[in-house]
């Protein structure tokens, strides 16, 4: 199977510098060090709240790695004209509430879909891959495609919450479901990625899925540096995900 990317998300690198509100730890510096340990690509998600990543740390990711940036964002008219000014790497729309404490469900593509096809032909046209946070429900695959994303990112979050309660038949029908989804994308054309969850014990039946070309991980890969530190972090990922493709 084709080698998988491993997306690093250093928004939580952002939560531990406001918890203080000083200037470290600094999501720059981490992303270079997760650069230099491999990473594919950074991933960092500018809320509207801007409760970890902030507007200046986007425009230092721009301007300072050399991988690509994929920029979170809500589909609003202020993260647009965000996106269209920086042109990172790719464009991921996700769902937003100020309260929820994390990314909850995929985006509603099929119940917004002639707004959001309005909304990404711009992004689009300034040459970013535009990509959909979405859950593995068929109809919002096909939506996405209809709109002309380039990529569907699959929602790991239920399957994550149920592995790691020890659900085992239910994370293994979600994880059936993220199976057929994917299929179902790579079929309408787009590339399918997964994110959102994923841990050292989850990943590898996610990074086996052969449609599955990039997986965005954050939340553990952050949490896990600080015991064994950043790169070596990401190097067992890496591992890990290797060794569930090999
Ligand atoms: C969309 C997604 O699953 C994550 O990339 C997103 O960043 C989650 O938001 P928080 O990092 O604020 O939980
Ligand atoms: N889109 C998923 C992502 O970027 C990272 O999610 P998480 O690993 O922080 O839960």
């Amino acid at each position: 199977m084709q080698r998988l990317r491993l997306g690093v998300n250093i928004d939580h690198v952002a939560t531990v510098r406001n918890a203080r509100g000083s200037v470290w730890p600094d999501p720059l510096r981490a992303a270079l060090l997760a650069e230099a340990a491999g990473a594919d690509g950074i991933t960092a998600h500018l809320r509207e709240d801007r409760r970890h990543i902030r507007d200046a740390d986007i425009e230092a990711l721009r301007a300072g790695i050399g991988i690509p940036l994929n920029f979170e964002c809500a589909a609003t008219e202020e993260m647009q004209a965000i996106a269209l000014r920086l042109k990172p790497h790719a464009v991921c729309l996700v769902p937003e509430r100020r309260e929820e404490r994390t990314t909850e469900g995929g985006l509603d593509v099929l119940g917004d879909e002639a707004r959001l096809k309005d909304y990404i032909a711009p992004l689009r046209e300034a040459g970013c891959r535009v990509s959909m946070f979405v859950g593995h429900d068929p109809r919002q695959i096909e939506a996405s495609a209809r709109i002309g994303a380039a990529v569907v990112e699959l929602h790991t979050g239920l399957y994550s919450e149920l592995h790691a309660d020890g659900h085992q038949a239910e994370a293994e029908a979600e994880l059936a479901a993220l199976v057929e989804g994917a299929r179902i994308a790579a079929g309408l054309g787009l590339e399918v990625h997964a994110g959102h969850g994923l841990t050292y014990d989850n990943v590898a039946p996610i990074a086996a899925i052969p449609e599955v070309m990039e997986l965005n991980i954050g939340h553990f890969l952050i949490g896990e540096a600080i015991y064994i530190g950043l790169g070596p972090a990401i190097e067992e990922m890496r591992r890990r995900i290797d060794e569930a493709r090999a």
